[in-house]
């Protein structure tokens, strides 16, 4: 772990000199200088949503899993994909033929939602509207779309257990696999096991792919026959924070247990936020895996990974709920829960964020053009509207209603031809975001539904935990204001940047 990390997670008061970036080349800390920091660049910002002093936090607490350790998706998820078709074939009766399948890791994204028994996939916006749906890999139309999901009691839920969310990295493969399977069963009704329908297939590969996660498919891939949990996070977090390799025969040396005061491990998380399904913790002795507190006080081995492994550096003073900061990867497992049932602050690591609002900003000019578009759209509907009133209702002579409706005729026809490009450069704008799901945080003009959680779950978020040691320790995480439709047109974001201009002109001029 790079000298950042320290300050972070160890001593919280030491000053750092050096800071290394992703690329592992060092460069000068940017927080301590008395003028101020160089700018940040915007795909390692951290974005808040609610006001979070960083002196007001006393611990904090790191997932690791796509938090700390940011697995490479094309290789880690293929591994899942490639494990839980073996186990469908060879287990649960599928065809061989799935043995030749491929997996593309950058199809499918998260916040999506699988429809079990149909068969579809949804992305919605934060109404719960389904806004894209695909069928297997096929488009829906926009008839199939609302005479499926318009009704207003089917949007209320989307949830389990007819709905599953792909709210974690981890599901990418799964969510791939299952459209694999409905494209192939709507092709091959014969080849596929008597009686699985869409949900049926999609309870299997679930099961599958949970059983990759347990019987070690994943992990002995990243480290050679893990006794435990306890093992398995030995290996990943050495090779994090000092080593940077990947060798199943060097032994871990624990230094990286130096940056933090406790270590948790198989906590099977959310449940390990709620203190009465709370499984016992049992102290690990390091170096031999064996565990401390048993009840003769014997050390014994650990056997199987079912309840929480921890090693206690020391013991801390005890805090308040709101003075820990939760970061994790998992919308649901790690911030939902720990909010809701816990009251911790939270931070949502998403990676996929940093390419995200590279892109907006390079897309800046055609999002304002939309806009414009958008208004216009807007302009030329409510005059069409205005003139069929007044040729309804006003008592005119032939030629003033020929007028009106060669008038009208014209707007038609302009307004049909700005929604047609609107709707075009809008489609083409996401696709440059994702081909299919088009950008994360977005559905249409609207937040995703993805978006919405994050908002209002997440504390602050980022792309990378790392982003962290490019701010001050004793940061004033502050959200930017919010603005009601009411309140759009008569604060524009651009005459606020004009204010922001003018003040600071007075100020150099005094
Ligand atoms: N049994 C299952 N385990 C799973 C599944 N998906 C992920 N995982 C495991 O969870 C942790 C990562 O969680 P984190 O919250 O600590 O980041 C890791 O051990 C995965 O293998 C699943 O579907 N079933
Ligand atoms: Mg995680």
């Amino acid at each position: 772990m790079d000298e950042s990390y320290k300050t972070i997670i160890g001593d919280k008061t030491s000053e750092f000199q050096h800071m290394a970036g992703s690329d592992g080349v060092q460069e000068p800390r940017i927080w301590s200088s008395p003028e101020g920091g160089r700018k940040i660049e915007i795909g390692k910002q951290i974005f808040c949503n609610r006001s979070l002093n960083m002196r007001n936090i006393l611990a904090v607490g790191f997932d690791m899993d796509y938090t700390l350790a940011q697995y490479i998706p094309e290789t880690f998820e293929s591994l899942a994909y490639e494990g839980t078709i073996k186990k469908l074939v060879y287990d649960l009766g599928y065809p061989q033929e799935l043995l030749g399948w491929s997996f593309d890791w950058k199809y499918m994204v998260r916040g999506l939602v699988l429809d079990k028994k149909r068969g579809n996939i949804l992305k919605m916006d934060r109404h719960k509207y389904v806004k894209v749906a695909y069928h297997g890999f096929q488009e829906m139309s926009k008839e199939e779309k609302v005479g499926t999901y318009g009704n207003t009691l089917i949007r209320d839920s989307f949830d389990e257990p007819d709905y599953a969310l792909i709210d974690t990295l981890f599901s990418l493969a799964e969510a791939y696999l299952f459209a694999q399977l409905v494209d192939f069963k709507d092709s091959n009704p014969g080849k596929i096991p008597e009686r699985a329908d869409y949900a049926r297939m999609y309870k299997d590969v679930r099961a599958a792919v949970d059983s990759c996660h347990r019987d070690g498919t994943l992990k002995q891939t990243v480290t050679k026959d893990p006794r435990s949990l306890w093992d398995y996070t030995n290996v990943v977090m050495d090779f994090l924070c000092g080593s940077h390799v990947l060798d199943s025969s060097r032994a871990c040396n624990f230094d990286w247990l130096m940056y933090f005061d406790i270590v948790i491990t198989g906590s099977a998380k959310p449940g390990f936020f709620h203190e009465d399904n709370r499984a016992n913790l049992f102290e690990v002795e390091p170096e031999s895996g064996m565990l401390r507190n048993t009840d003769n006080g014997t050390p014994m081995p650990q056997v199987g990974n079912s309840s929480p492994r921890i090693v206690l550096k020391k013991s801390n003073a005890p805090c308040q709920i709101f003075q820990v900061l939760y970061v994790g990867d998992h919308i649901y497992g790690d911030i939902l829960r720990s909010k809701k049932v816990l009251g911790w602050r939270t931070m949502l690591v998403v990676p996929e964020l940093e390419r995200e609002v590279k892109l907006l900003w390079s897309l800046r000019n055609s999002r304002k053009l939309l806009r414009l578009m958008r208004n216009e759209r807007d302009q030329i509907e409510d005059q069409i509207h205005h003139m069929k009133w007044f040729l309804k209702f006003e008592d005119l002579n032939v030629d003033q209603k020929q007028k009106t409706s060669d008038g009208i005729d014209e707007l038609e026809s302009r307004r049909d031809q700005v929604r047609t490009s609107h709707q075009q450069d809008q489609r083409e704008c996401h696709q440059k975001f994702h081909k299919i799901w088009g950008q994360l945080m977005k559905t249409g003009y609207q937040n995703s539904r993805f978006a919405h959680q994050v908002e209002r779950f997440a504390c602050l978020y980022t792309s990378q935990v790392s982003n962290l040691s490019l701010y001050s320790p004793y940061k004033y995480y502050r959200p930017c204001e919010d603005f009601m439709p009411h309140e759009f047109d008569i604060l524009p974001l651009l005459d606020l940047v004009m204010v922001t201009l003018h003040f600071t002109d007075f100020k150099l001029v005094k």
